[in-house]
């Protein structure tokens, strides 16, 4: 070392003056990109403009690859669009500048020498196709460095937040619900999850009160008429309290979803006020155990005798099935062995206690112990010539059960990436808080450049995830068709939860595998985020066949 010369990290000259504007041509380079790598995956897998199923098969890592570069791609556009509106407000300090300036470098340089689509599978694109940055990516990525990244945690550990970019409304629903979560659910979270609990019914209760179950369902409907904005709002809020909570209008609003689109007007007007109101608490019941990806395929079946339909066949996987009052029941009614013959029941059932979880005949359940995601219980359940009425099959046609939930995918979807961003905010609070408190080699971890990087990263990520997720909910409120935008949503939202609860407990060193620390709990309830609601595979496809198209 030169004598004299301070080696130590200075966190002065760490912003990029101008950094949005370099934001445009970079985006423009990228989208060039994805459509190189596209074409070339097309030539590839289409045959006279249709999609060739086996041929996509023989390419899925390219094909995935792509998936995750315009994943990318649109989360950094939607993220320079975040920086602009806010710029243009007067918003636009220092902490959102460093991240955009990070999330640009660091997307950018991932998009030209990997991007992990899962730890051991690194896409650096395909067929010959990779990405050469421009002078304008090149100063971007050299500007995500570790100045940059040490100056943002030190912004955060003086408490500066992040500006959402959201409107003052939903601002406000944000407040409420952080409230909320910071008085009457993050005090016993961690003793619910140790215990393997359920959340009391007052919680429910108070959510309901609160609006929770209806908040974007029709005013007719007993509901709030609000945007799906304002249920990513909420959604993030409770999970960041704990994803058990979080996770208790999803069941709601899938069965809210499939009735108000696919439903018939008698089937809407019973169902959902009581839907809204909570006085109803739906399950969703389709996995079974040979069948979770390929729903397609599932062979539960219903036969109509009369007035009823008998139900036979075992479901797995089932989220707070005991305490249900209806499970929407997908099974075979038709004689086709695809997704034609299959149709959704709204089957009543009576809500258990402990010591009788499944009393309504025909039907029978015992729990699956799980490692996180706690709070509701997953159950197995078997049925035996279980009754539905005849009434009771969604929309009074057969054969239609794939499509109604195809087309409430992207709801659940966009609010499963609101779950991801509240765990990964948890994380990311938690990381920075230990980090501060904990001491080694005389300074506070945080001052450490590999501890801080952890965290600006899980900081950046977190913004990144959230702009898309709600460029995924604004498409949707205004009508549009938005499963790509909601599959990206949740497949980046699902990863990042996962590296910032992991990081976390890195950060927390032996105290992270202690199960009496938060670190520990988020860890495992990161974890399923990329596993349900369309495993990261599934996703991946759906994205790649999409842009196909
Ligand atoms: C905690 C928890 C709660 C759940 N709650 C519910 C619920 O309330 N209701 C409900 O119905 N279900 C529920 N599920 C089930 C969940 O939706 C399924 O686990 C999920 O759909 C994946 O199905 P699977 O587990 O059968 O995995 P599989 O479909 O067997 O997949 C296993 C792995 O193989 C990959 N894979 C599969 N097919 C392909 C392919 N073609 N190409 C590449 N990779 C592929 C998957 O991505 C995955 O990584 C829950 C699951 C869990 C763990």
């Amino acid at each position: 070392m030169p004598d004299g010369q301070d080696l130590s990290l200075d966190t002065k000259g760490a912003l990029l003056p101008g950094a949005l504007a370099l934001t445009g041509p970079a985006l423009a380079e990228v989208q060039a990109h994805i459509a190189r790598l596209k074409s070339a995956l097309a030539e590839r897998v289409t045959l006279a403009g249709r999609i060739q199923a086996e041929a996509l098969e023989t390419h899925q890592t390219a094909a995935h690859g792509l998936a995750w570069a315009a994943t990318y791609a649109t989360a950094l556009q939607e993220l320079a669009a975040w920086g602009q509106a806010l710029q243009t407000q007067g918003k636009f300090g220092e902490a959102e500048a460093l991240v955009l300036q990070i999330g640009f470098g660091e997307y950018l340089a991932q998009l030209q020498g990997g991007i992990p689509m899962s730890q051991g599978e690194i896409t650096r694109g395909a067929f010959g196709v990779t990405y050469a940055p421009g002078a304008e990516a090149q100063a971007l990525i050299a500007a995500a460095n570790d100045p940059a990244r040490m100056r943002l945690v030190t912004l955060l550990r003086q408490g500066v937040t992040i500006a959402s970019g959201l409107d003052d409304e939903l601002e406000m629903i944000r407040d409420q619900f952080h409230r909320f979560a910071e008085e009457e659910v993050i005090p016993h979270a961690h003793g619910w999850h140790l215990r393997d609990e359920l959340i009391p019914m007052e919680i429910i209760e108070k959510l309901a009160e609160m609006g929770v179950f209806g908040l974007t369902l029709p005013e007719e409907y007993g509901g709030f008429a609000l945007p799906k904005a304002a249920m990513v709002v909420v959604s993030e809020e409770l999970s960041r309290g704990y994803i058990g909570v979080g996770s208790l209008p999803t069941r709601s609003e899938i069965a809210a979803e499939l009735i108000l689109c696919g439903g018939t007007p008698e089937q809407k007007a019973h169902w959902l006020p009581k839907l809204a109101s909570a006085e109803i608490l739906p399950t969703a019941v389709f996995t079974e155990p040979n069948t979770g990806s390929d729903l397609g395929s599932l062979r539960t079946r219903a036969v109509l005798e009369g007035e009823t339909w008998k139900v036979t066949g075992n479901k797995t996987w089932i989220t707070h099935a005991a305490r249900a009052h209806v499970m929407m029941l997908m099974a075979r009614t038709g004689t086709e062995a695809d997704w034609r013959g299959l149709s959704l029941l709204m089957a009543e059932k009576t809500p258990g206690s402990e010591a009788d979880p499944f009393p309504t005949p025909g039907m029978k359940g015992s729990e699956i112990k799980v490692l996180g995601y706690r709070g509701m219980k997953e159950y197995e359940l078997s049925f035996d010539g279980f009754e539905v009425p005849a009434a009771n099959l969604l929309g009074g046609v057969t054969g239609q059960g794939f499509k109604q939930l195809m087309q409430t995918f992207e709801s659940a979807r966009i609010q499963t990436a609101a779950r991801a961003i509240g765990v990964a905010q948890s994380a990311m609070e938690c990381a920075l808080r230990y980090a501060t408190e904990r001491v080694q080699f005389g300074k506070p971890l945080a001052d450490f450049p590999r501890v801080a990087g952890k965290i600006a990263m899980m900081a950046v990520e977190i913004a990144l995830s959230r702009q898309i997720t709600y460029h995924a909910a604004r498409a949707k409120d205004l009508g549009k068709r938005c499963d790509l935008e909601a599959g990206m949503s949740k497949l980046l939202a699902a990863r990042v939860a996962w590296a910032a609860a992991d990081n976390g407990v890195q950060i927390h060193g032996g105290n992270g595998f202690a199960e009496e620390y938060l670190a520990s709990r988020l860890l495992v309830d990161a974890r399923i985020l990329s596993i349900f609601e369309g495993a990261a595979e599934i996703q991946a496809n759906v994205i790649a066949r999409r842009l196909l198209e």
